[in-house]
């Protein structure tokens, strides 16, 4: 049997999420989500919550990268902030944790090393992903043990807000690649097929799409952005 990092090497991972503000929001669909990612050709599936991951284990057999977003009044940490998300998750036994790693103050001014001291000593053997925005955030994470690092996060900090993955031939990517050895994944705002492609070209190990397959108001905006800039153009 493959472990799973081996699993995600070169290939897809869907990110099938709908929060309760948005239009999909549902297990129901989000598994559905899930069996057309799988359909498709992915290999592994990123969720949120427990009823999430639940409906989507039942409906496919891939392995799962899990969180729970959940927002605390004093950080701005959101994905799987603490040890009382990490708990929940397992119930429902993702595969892969992933959790924020970046350096902002977490909840109960709780350090990154404290909680993966406690996430180590509760569940040894639990595969850990670390979600940063910086590639110092990335090499804290590697020494801090986790067992892969996503740029999930770079774009969506205060330092980082409104940059792409794309920007300079995926030059950030590529750093982050450059200073740790641990598999990177690509994540956030691979808007095309073509940008996943360089994503892995640029030594990202597996990289994750989330909204470009699975949230459809995202993909119709895209649509009608490019339609009203051609009726500009036209004008
Ligand atoms: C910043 C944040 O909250 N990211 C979340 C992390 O799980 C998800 O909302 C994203 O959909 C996911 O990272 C995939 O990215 P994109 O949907 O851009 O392909």
């Amino acid at each position: 049997m493959k472990n799973v990092l081996d699993i995600l090497k070169g290939k897809l991972i869907v990110s099938c999420q709908a929060l309760d503000n948005e239009p999909l929001h549902s297990p129901f669909i989000m598994a559905r989500m899930a069996l057309a990612a799988a359909q498709g050709g992915a290999v592994a599936i990123r969720a949120n919550s427990v009823v999430d991951i639940e409906a989507i284990k039942k409906q496919v057999s891939l392995p799962v990268i899990g969180i729970i977003k959940r927002d605390y009044p004093d950080s701005e940490v959101f994905i799987t902030a603490t040890l009382r998300e990490v708990d929940e998750l397992m119930a429902v036994k993702p595969e892969i944790i992933a959790l924020d790693a970046t350096a902002r103050p977490r909840p109960g001014g709780q350090t990154l090393a404290g909680l993966m001291t406690a996430i180590r000593a509760r569940y040894p053997s639990q595969l850990l992903m670390a979600d940063i925005a910086t590639v110092e955030e990335a090499k804290t994470a590697q020494a801090l043990g986790f067992d892969c690092v996503g740029t999930t996060l770079y774009g969506y900090t205060a330092d980082t807000a409104g940059h792409k993955l794309k920007e300079r031939e995926c030059e950030f990517l590529r750093e982050v690649v450059a200073a740790v050895t641990i598999p990177v994944v690509a994540e956030g705002n691979v808007e095309t097929p073509e940008l996943a492609a360089r994503c892995l070209e640029s030594g990202a190990y597996t990289v994750v799409v989330g909204g470009a397959i699975t949230r459809p108001q995202q993909i119709t905006a895209r649509f009608v952005g490019a339609i009203e800039a051609q009726s500009t153009d036209r004008a």
